[in-house]
């Protein structure tokens, strides 16, 4: 956390060497910037987003790494290293209390599968009532791995229509689940529409883990957790394509996993 505010204090020229636009003109997810713009009446949300892919080492684009603050590289390496341990350890008992085999989710995620930072900042919003800082969805992920801000609340979830703001506990990590998770069991996993609200005073800044899965595989409700009486509620499709239809349904403001729901 120390980090990621030393590296949105820095002038804005120094983080646009980062930018997620190249050469001012095609937007790719790494890097420093704002969501991709595709469409004039999209609705933009108030904050700042750097994204790095961490996982698997071997795709990290270290020229996009940041060299300020210096420990940004090992900080985020070693948060890395922890938050997989987390992953699996949520992952095994995911499974267990689906009784599948512990490995069952851990095996899915093994190969190709690319796991990316997101580092949020919201900067202080002098209307709060007229925007978010992040718009409701629900994360494409299998889980998420969150570390919020312990100045101020601002995420909100909603069950049953009703949005409750996620309270701050100190130290600790948020744990969520991703659209992924809610197909992989056939609905027994609810991934939750969550929303940032903006604040008129203060700034928040949050990092968040996005486990996925690898983009060629197929997502499709485990075919242990399909029967008679549990009858399949989504339908296959494709990581990747899954994911451009994230794209689509992020910028208008509506959920992608209502496109797969039987
Ligand atoms: O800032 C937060 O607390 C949550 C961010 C979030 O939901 C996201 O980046 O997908
Ligand atoms: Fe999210």
């Amino acid at each position: 956390m120390k980090v990621t505010r030393e590296f949105y204090k820095l002038p804005l020229e120094e983080k646009q060497k980062y930018s997620n636009v190249v050469d001012g003109k095609e937007f790719r997810m790494e890097g420093y910037g704002s969501d991709m713009v595709i469409s004039e009446k999209q609705i933009l949300d108030w904050c700042d987003r750097f994204y790095l892919v961490v996982e698997p080492e071997s795709q990290r684009i270290y020229t996009l790494w940041p060299t300020q603050p210096p420990s940004f590289r090992d900080i985020l390496s070693e948060y890395t290293a922890r938050c997989r341990e987390i992953t699996n350890l949520v992952l095994k008992n995911l499974a267990k209390l689906l009784s599948l085999d512990k490995d069952y989710f851990i095996n899915m995620l093994a190969e190709n599968t690319i796991t990316h930072a997101r580092f949020n900042y919201y900067p202080h919003c002098p209307n709060p009532d007229q925007v978010f800082g992040l718009k409701p969805h629900s994360d494409a992920t299998v889980i998420t791995i969150v570390f919020v801000d312990d100045n101020i609340s601002g995420l909100q979830l909603q069950k049953n229509g009703v949005w409750y703001s996620v309270p701050i506990i100190l130290n600790a990590l948020l744990v969520n689940m991703g659209d992924v998770m809610e197909i992989m069991s056939n609905g027994f996993f609810k991934s939750p529409v969550h929303r940032v609200v903006t604040n008129a005073e203060k700034e928040r800044l949050s990092l968040v883990m996005f486990y996925a899965m690898d983009p060629e595989r197929e997502i499709e409700p485990v075919p242990e957790l399909v029967d008679e009486k549990n009858p399949r509620r989504y339908r296959k499709i494709k990581t990747k394509d899954y994911i451009a239809e994230i794209f689509k349904t992020f910028a208008k403001g509506t959920l992608a996993i209502d496109t797969v729901k039987i």
